[in-house]
């Protein structure tokens, strides 16, 4: 994509995903125009941005637009990206039509993080009827995809969920420096954004107790397995509090490797990498919410040959709206922290 002013749309962005993405998009100094797109039947039609995200008021006051055939037609082709932050079914269905007239697509849904079709009506209950484009589709994990991501027009932003786990681990399984056909665990627990602004019961304030949902069967599992190549064991939990995720993983390594084997493959992964911190200490969601890091740190047993990783993000921005606006950035070949974290300081001699 062209590194000049760009002009935008976020459909879904009544949401909670879509209001932090439109939070950053509006301070992105290489955007000139944001179109917020919501649903036909959308409680938000009439509003704009800060009536329903106050705190924004004043800095984005732009009114909602409801996303039809007509707006498409007359819109679309004067859109240099777009970004879905929609249910999985609607990502699926709205893709091709953008993607046709030369617009690149920012996915935050699932709707194209799994390679193999057959995997969604499984995991996701729908038939994916786009299968050439789940095969082009880039995973937008920022960190380990950047080449990737740099030459696609169809980038499927990572889960909240995967984006810890697989930060923790792939400095580990892309260095093979699992035991093969170990057991893999990955415990998860995430604050209640992560369910989305919806209402729905399971998730209201006086319901939510800290506890496991999904065992087995959560569609996190074949995301994780299929982008740090080996089976793993999901174990997602809810908690009662806003915002924030944390995955620790645990897994056996192959005999006779040392502490300084696990050190040497973390630093050669992130050292260069600005949006994660490798800690000396456990991680607390805390540090990251409303921040767009991931803190990481790892103990390993050498007598058992077993590495536990931790990793804390907030699932609302680098497991969804921050890591999309990196992917944005690779694809105009800036760093992919533009915009996100203000740029470090020289040492001043005044
Ligand atoms: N919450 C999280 O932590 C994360 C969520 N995600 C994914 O991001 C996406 C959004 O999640 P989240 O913000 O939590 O969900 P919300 O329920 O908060 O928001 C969903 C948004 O989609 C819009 N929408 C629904 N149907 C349509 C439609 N047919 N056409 C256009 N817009 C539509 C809604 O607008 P309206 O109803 O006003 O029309 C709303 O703005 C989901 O795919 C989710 O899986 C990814 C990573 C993390
Ligand atoms: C607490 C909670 O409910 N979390 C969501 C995950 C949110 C996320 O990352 O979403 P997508 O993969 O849907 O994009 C869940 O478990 O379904």
């Amino acid at each position: 994509m062209q590194n000049t002013y760009l002009k935008i749309a976020v459909i879904g962005a009544s949401g909670y995903v879509g209001a932090e993405l439109v939070e950053l998009l509006n301070q992105h100094p290489l955007i000139s125009e944001l179109q917020l797109m919501v649903s036909q039947s959308s409680d938000a039609s009439n509003l704009c941005f800060s009536d329903i995200h106050p705190r924004l008021k004043n800095i984005c006051d732009l009114p909602f637009q409801i996303l039809s055939e007509t707006w498409i037609e007359q819109n679309a082709d004067k859109l240099d990206a777009v970004f879905f932050a929609t249910p999985h079914d609607v990502s699926v269905n709205l893709a091709q039509i953008f993607i046709t007239k030369k617009v690149k697509v920012f996915d935050l849904s699932g709707g194209f993080r799994l390679k193999d079709a057959s995997k969604y009506p499984v995991f996701y209950g729908f038939e994916h009827q786009q299968v050439q484009l789940l095969t082009n589709a880039v995973y937008g994990l920022a960190e380990w995809q950047y080449e990737a991501i740099e030459r696609s027009n169809l980038i499927a932003v990572p889960g909240c969920y995967p984006t810890a786990s697989l930060l923790a681990l792939k400095p580990l399984t892309s260095n093979r420096l699992h035991l093969k056909n170990g057991l893999i665990a990955v415990n998860g627990i995430s604050g209640v954004s992560g369910a989305g602004r919806k209402t729905n019961l399971a998730t209201s304030f006086n319901e939510v107790s800290l506890a496991p949902y999904n065992i087995l069967q959560h569609r996190h599992q074949p995301e994780i397995s299929q982008e740090a190549s080996v089976e793993v064991v999901f174990n997602p939990h809810l908690a009662p509090y806003k915002r924030g995720l944390l995955s620790t993983v645990t897994l056996n390594l192959k005999s006779g490797l040392t502490q300084a084997d696990v050190e040497q493959v973390f630093t050669q992964a992130y050292q260069d990498q600005p949006m994660i911190r490798l800690l000396g200490t456990w991680p607390r969601i805390d540090n990251v919410a409303h921040t767009p890091f991931a803190d990481i740190h790892w103990q390993f047993d050498d007598k058992n040959q077993v590495v536990v990783v931790c990793c804390a993000i907030d699932n609302l921005l680098k497991g969804a709206a921050s890591q999309a606006v990196q992917c944005l950035n690779i694809t105009l070949g800036l760093p992919s922290q533009h915009s996100l974290i203000p740029e470090k300081k020289g040492s001043r001699n005044d």
